[in-house]
């Protein structure tokens, strides 16, 4: 299967520090890749070049390719259109303050729906997508600041979902979680990689074994293994792999 992300030598730097060497790596379509490593060691840094998250530090700067379905996201696609392509839920749920019907139909009406019968569905399939609509249905115009933390999350994989993108990047997106509300967002990402490629950054090595298909292994901005998830956890190829993943350091 083509990949869907195809990355090439890739190094960024934040002004004279090098945030990452060299990294190659292929991401497959529709699935959920995890990006794994101790503090510091540039999964963040990773996952926002994947949509051009970077460009708003003023001091990064990148060298190498990075492919999405083919082409340069850092010269053949818009960023615009490329952020709408590849969407982006962060750590901390950050509803905007307004219903939680807007929320969901701010994005497609930026992009000129105006529609009300069109931006209910959109708002109603987006919900249900993230497995959110029966618990809100009936509350639709209230604030989504009355929302659980869950269900603000929730409501933040809707709202990426709103823009129909091919791709949902997700930075320890349950970290500030529970773990009743982990686990529906879990459950969630099993049945959005039908529709979508995940690729996620999780402090969390069970999470990673939990969910993903795939696990990415990042030291000091080098990428030390990719794999299958079940390969990395239980036969890694590389010393500092197994380490990690015993617990010896991080
Ligand atoms: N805007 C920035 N300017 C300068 N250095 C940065 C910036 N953002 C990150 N860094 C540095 O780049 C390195 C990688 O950071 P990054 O946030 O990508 O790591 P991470 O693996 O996601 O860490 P964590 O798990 O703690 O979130 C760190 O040394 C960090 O201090």
């Amino acid at each position: 299967m083509k990949p869907k992300f195809s990355v090439s030598d890739l190094n960024l730097f934040y002004g004279n520090f090098q945030a990452l060497h060299q990294i190659n790596i292929e991401i497959p379509s529709n699935q959920v890749t995890a990006l794994i490593g101790p503090s510091g060691c540039g999964k963040s840094t990773f996952l926002r070049t994947l949509n051009r998250m970077n460009d708003l530090v003023d001091t990064a700067k990148i060298t190498g390719e990075i492919q999405l379905d083919g082409e340069n996201i850092y010269s053949d696609i818009d960023v615009m259109k490329l952020r709408t392509r590849v969407g982006m839920v962060f750590q901390k749920p950050n509803p905007f303050p307004m219903s939680i019907y807007d929320n969901i139909a701010y994005g497609p009406r930026c992009q000129g729906v105006k529609d009300k019968n069109r931006l209910d569905e959109i708002v109603e399939k987006s919900l249900r997508g993230a497995a959110l609509w029966d618990e809100v249905k009936d509350r639709l115009n209230k604030s989504a600041m009355g929302l659980s933390g869950g269900q603000q999350q929730r409501l933040c994989i809707a709202r990426a979902i709103a823009m129909e993108p091919e791709v949902i990047l997700m930075d320890e997106p349950t970290s500030a979680l529970d773990p009743i509300a982990t686990k529906k967002v879990e459950e969630l990402m099993e049945q959005l990689k039908e529709k979508y490629t995940i690729v996620i950054v999780t402090h969390s090595m069970q999470q990673a074994a939990r969910i993903s298909d795939k696990t990415a292994f990042f030291l000091m901005g080098e990428l030390i293994e990719f794999d299958d998830t079940n390969k990395v956890f239980t036969n890694p190829q590389d010393k500092r792999t197994e380490d990690y993943i015993t617990g010896r350091f991080g």
